[in-house]
């Protein structure tokens, strides 16, 4: 059999294309968001080969316009999880011992089908389906969807070339084993990217996947799948079903060839399941993989010398974009005294200049929220704070869901630095601004670092280089992403492996080789050429 040491593409990121006026993309983007929207999908569940349909059809509706139909799902039930674990196990074999740059070739095919023919699809998905504007839709399910893809098939190689030392006499060799058994991948509703990564790379290391994503992404969610058929993914290495979690749960945290979870989603869920995996823990083969990207509270915090301009923008930006339904949103600011008044003036200015509405009219920088459930959650944080004496609005607190899901950026000053709002995750267009006496810079290090049980993302902004080290030194432990001047948000794949300590996570980095190792078992092999034909140490024979 003819064979190589293959080295796979260089990755660089994928180009973000502006969608401005009168450009192609934006008109060709456009022609697919309407013809998306002017049809309804009857999406089906994959199971092993089969697209599984049932009775049981939910609508999967687009929060910016809810009268609004884009078709309807197939949900499963119990049976269909035990199905999709069956066939993730019949598809095991043959996976995991095709050469390695065959899966290689058929994610790199995939990363190129969306950066070409699929881009428009996925991207209009993203925009009907989550309420994402053209920009935004571009960043997520276009190019960090690709970056995922491409940078992780590097970093495969990168841990397959990971190999011990010699000695003389003997070939020490490290084989990087797909795990044994399943791996189920749960994602959220808020990255294209995410849903798309989290079975993806598992897959890429030679696993078989069960993946349920949030049922408010499985419009764009089930065009993933397509695209991954599309790109040559073999039947039942990626299994797709639409049943609710804790049913889900039930089937996959009590199977025997469980073999690890990929989440992502609030912390609340991570926990419950961290907990059931341990209960059960005699049930499995091997100790799970437990890696999970969870909630965040996420920070700026700005020195005297700071920027003000630069520093406005970070919080206009940085909270709002996507409607705050980032997990690396910025959610709490601490501003000097001295700033203040400046940066507020900023803000407002930009808050004002915000068009909102449904992202067929790229004017608009805000959608809307992605549901009813958490429109009501985040109204009630608005509301609130419309009560408490301990708060002011001073921008927004407004909101409307008689047609979409619609809630007002909403800027608030709170008097009291733990005040809710400063130390809840509200996953919503939301901050909370403290403002501290412009000399106790040392108490708000503190402050920032002690205030909440996460530790995602977190940005420092001064001009003074001392204060940058010194406030990098001090929330060493407060944020798994830091930012200096700069948004704590938008980390790009290959540039900043993203993830968060404390209650924000694993940390173990998406779209980078740490994440990829923890899908991978290795094994050590040692060849010896001659072995020893005689078991006495050479001392023995000089004692007689
Ligand atoms: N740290 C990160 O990288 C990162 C990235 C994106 C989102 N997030 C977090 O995700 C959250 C928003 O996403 P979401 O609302 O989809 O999260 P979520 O926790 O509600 O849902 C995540 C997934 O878990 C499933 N699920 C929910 N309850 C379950 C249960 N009891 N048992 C099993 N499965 C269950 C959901 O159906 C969904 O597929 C926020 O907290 C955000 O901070 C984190
Ligand atoms: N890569 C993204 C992660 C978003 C999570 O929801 C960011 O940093 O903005």
């Amino acid at each position: 059999m003819a064979t190589g040491f293959f080295r796979v593409p260089t990755p660089v990121n994928e180009p973000v294309k502006s969608y401005a006026p009168g450009s192609p993309e934006k008109e060709s983007l456009l022609r697919t968001y309407k013809e998306l929207k002017s049809k309804q999908l009857d999406v089906p569940m994959y199971i092993g080969g089969d697209k599984v349909y049932t009775d049981n059809k939910q609508p999967m509706l687009q929060p910016h316009d809810h009268q609004h139909i884009l078709g309807h799902f197939s949900e499963g039930d119990a049976s269909h999880v035990e199905q999709a674990i069956n066939a993730a196990l019949a598809a095991r074999e043959d996976w995991a011992n095709m050469s390695w740059e065959h899966r290689a070739s058929i994610f790199l095919k995939a990363a190129d089908l969306l950066a070409g023919p699929w881009r428009d699809r996925l991207n209009a998905a993203t925009m009907l389906g989550q309420s994402k504007n053209a920009y935004q839709a571009e960043i997520d399910s276009a190019c960090e969807l690709v970056d995922f893809l491409r940078f992780n098939v590097h970093y495969m190689t990168e841990i397959y070339q990971m190999q011990p030392e010699s000695s003389p006499g003997v070939w020490n060799r490290m084989e990087h084993r797909p795990l044994e058994g399943f791996v189920f991948a749960l994602t959220p509703f808020n990255f294209t990217a995410i849903a798309g990564n989290l079975p993806s790379c598992v897959a890429m290391m030679g696993n078989v996947v069960v993946w349920k994503p949030a049922h408010t992404q499985i419009y764009a969610a089930h065009m993933i799948m397509e695209l991954f058929r599309e790109a040559g993914l073999p039947d039942g290495v990626i299994n797709l079903v639409y049943v609710d979690g804790p049913t889900t749960g039930d089937v996959v945290f009590g199977h025997s060839d469980f073999a690890g979870i990929h989440f992502t989603g609030s912390t609340g869920v991570f926990q419950n399941i961290w907990k059931t995996i341990g209960n059960n823990i005699h049930k499995y083969k091997s100790y799970p993989r437990i890696v999970g990207e969870t909630g965040g509270k996420d920070f700026i915090l700005a020195h005297r010398s700071a920027n003000a301009k630069a520093l406005a923008t970070a919080i206009s930006r940085g909270a709002f974009e996507f409607q705050g339904q980032k997990c690396s949103a910025a959610s709490r600011a601490y501003i000097p005294s001295n700033l203040w008044e400046e940066v507020k003036g900023y803000v407002i200015e930009d808050l004002k200049s915000f068009k909102m509405g449904a992202p067929e009219d790229f004017s608009n920088f805000i959608n809307a929220v992605i549901d009813e459930k958490s429109f009501d959650k985040i109204a009630r944080y608005i509301d609130g704070a419309k009560e408490s004496n301990e708060v002011e609005i001073i921008a927004g607190g407004n909101y409307d869901k008689s047609k979409g899901y619609f809630i007002e950026p909403t800027v608030l000053l709170s008097h009291n630095p733990q005040y809710t709002t400063m130390c809840e995750e509200i996953f919503g267009p939301v901050i909370t601004i403290y403002v501290y006496d412009e000399n106790n810079f040392d108490d708000t290090l503190e402050l920032v670092n002690s205030t909440s049980p996460y530790a995602l993302t977190g940005a420092i902004f001064s001009q003074d280089r001392y204060i940058i080290d010194y406030a990098t030194k001090k929330l060493d432990q407060a944020a798994g992403n830091f930012y200096i001047n700069d948004k704590p948000t938008g980390a790009v794949v290959g540039q900043q492996p993203f993830g968060g300590a404390r209650a924000s996570g694993t940390n173990d980095k998406a779209g980078s080789m740490l994440n990829l190792l923890r899908w991978v078992s290795a094994r050590s092999i040692k060849e010896t050429f001659v072995p020893p034909v005689d078991y006495r140490y050479p001392f023995l024979g000089e004692n007689k």
